[in-house]
């Protein structure tokens, strides 16, 4: 049994659409190995709380406190832009930082954060990786695919229009490049992204260790807009429409485009929400 006190608090959260089950884990001792396992348990819909992801915040002697992030699967994945911005309201709400400002460490680095009730904005780590322009197949189709790590690994693919966006069946084609040869052993998260303007996007993500579209994506957002800004068809701030119909905003830097374009100041701000607080009980925590 992954926790051991017999019902455990926590707040369920959401950020654009991606919901987290996020708990406060100082106290309580959840090992890495126990996460995984309460993650792939709790995060079943109907059969447990249901969510995207757990995060579990720890004391950190360095910067305001530290996260473990786990996908649903149970899979820990390096970085999270919309479950970053939910565990900074989190902190606040819960007394563990006062002050609006704060910054804490993930598996990629510090992430530092500024609470604007109910919004949160982010500062991520240096983005890194990019490789635009890939020709990729899957059953026969040919996609055209740019590829850039921005806490975690991503693809974008752009596609012309609302209906091209509307139509694309980001299950299927999601998951087979998301398992893509070229992109193992690590495999990525899917991008299909839509350039509206040059300030305004929308996109479909399909995610790594959720294996399914979720609502949002805030570093895929984050990956597209940097992609589309390399390629001169964006310019920052890009408001990004997610899924769930909520907007994303990402702000950078951006000096040169093409394949060595550089980012810095990379920024993401959107709504971080409490659904509710509540006790898990031990008894959804079965197989
Ligand atoms: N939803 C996230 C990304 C979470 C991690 C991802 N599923 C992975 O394993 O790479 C976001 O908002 O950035």
């Amino acid at each position: 049994m992954p926790v051991e006190n017999e019902r455990t608090r926590f707040l369920k959260m959401t950020g654009s659409g991606n919901d987290f089950i996020v708990l406060d884990n100082r106290a309580q001792g959840i090992s890495p190995e126990q996460g995984r396992e309460l993650a792939r348990l709790a995060c079943r819909r109907k059969l447990s709380v249901g969510a995207d992801g757990l995060i579990l915040i720890e004391n950190d002697p360095e910067v305001d406190f530290r996260w473990r992030f786990f996908n649903a699967d149970g899979s820990e994945a390096e970085m999270c832009g919309n479950g970053a911005r939910c565990a900074a309201r989190f902190a606040h709400i819960k007394g563990i930082v006062a002050k609006s400002r704060m910054s804490f460490r993930t598996l990629a680095g510090i992430i530092e954060a500024e609470i604007k009730e109910p919004r949160v904005k982010i500062r991520m780590t240096p983005p890194h990786g990019l490789e635009p322009d890939l020709n990729v197949e899957a059953e026969q189709r040919s996609f055209r695919l740019h590829f850039i790590n921005t806490g975690v690994p991503h693809v974008v693919c752009f596609l012309e229009n609302d209906r091209a966006l509307e139509e694309m069946n980001v299950f299927h084609w999601g998951r087979l490049l998301r398992h893509h040869r070229r992109f193992q052993p690590a495999g990525s998260n899917v991008n299909f992204a839509l350039v509206e303007d040059a300030n305004h996007m929308a996109i479909r993500t399909y995610e790594r260790g959720v294996e399914d579209e979720t609502l949002a994506c805030g570093t895929g957002s984050i990956a597209s807009a940097l992609v589309a800004a390399a390629k001169g068809m964006v310019q920052s701030p890009v408001e990004v429409r997610t899924r769930s119909g909520e907007t994303l905003t990402i702000y950078f830097d951006n000096p040169s485009t093409g394949a060595a374009a550089e980012f810095s100041q990379v920024y993401l701000e959107g709504d971080a929400k409490v659904v509710y607080e509540a006790e898990l009980w031990k008894e959804t925590l079965r197989e």
